[in-house]
């Protein structure tokens, strides 16, 4: 059993390489934020300015044990916070499970960033400044959870492509 799990900050494309790897693999994909929206039935945005920050992370811990103990390969992407809050990392050095961490600059997560921000509450309302502030010090803050992870591949000027083929080299 393989439980595939992607990590890293927001816009370094563990939704979108998740959905593609895992349709190559032919694994189920499972997403954490679109779980927590399932689950709530509101967007992460709504879930942020309704209940607020501490409540998300209640409910997102909640789900990830709750996906992690689901006897089956899949892939899972997590949120960018996931690993850093209620000991959450600790789950990621369960022998099962296979966790990578896609490392991106922060000029790289600016830049994927800057396209749709509105659906990411920590960073829609900077500018590209504050953006490149906030990300370089909040990616510092959390590079020790991140690197907690059991593989690190460095996504910078990859297509999503070259990333899952680089991932499935890896799984051999
Ligand atoms: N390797 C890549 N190269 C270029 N753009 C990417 C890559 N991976 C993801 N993206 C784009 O970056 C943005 C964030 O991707 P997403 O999968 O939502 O990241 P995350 O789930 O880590 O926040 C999206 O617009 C996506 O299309
Ligand atoms: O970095 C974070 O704390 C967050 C990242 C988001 O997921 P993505 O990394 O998929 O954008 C989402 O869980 C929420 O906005 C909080
Ligand atoms: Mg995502």
């Amino acid at each position: 059993m393989k439980k595939i799990v992607l990590v890293g900050y927001m816009g370094s494309g563990k939704t979108e390489i998740g959905k593609l790897l895992a349709k190559k693999i032919l694994f189920p994909f499972y997403d954490l934020d679109f779980l927590i929206e399932n689950e709530v039935q509101k967007s992460i945005s709504e879930l942020f300015s309704e209940k607020g920050e501490i409540y998300f992370r209640r409910i997102e811990h909640e789900l990830f044990v709750k996906q992690i103990q689901k006897n089956e390969s899949y892939v899972l992407s997590l949120g960018g916070g996931t690993p850093c809050y209620a000991n959450n990392h600790l789950i990621l050095q369960q022998e099962e499970v296979i966790s990578i961490y896609l490392k991106a600059s922060v000029s790289n997560l600016v830049e994927r960033l800057s396209i749709n921000k509105k659906k990411r509450p920590l960073v829609k309302d900077l500018d590209a400044t504050e953006m490149h502030e906030f990300i370089a010090k909040h990616l510092f803050d959390r590079g020790f959870y991140y690197n907690q992870c059991k593989h690190v591949i460095s996504v910078d000027d990859k297509s999503p492509t070259d990333v899952v083929e680089e991932i499935k080299k890896m799984l051999l």
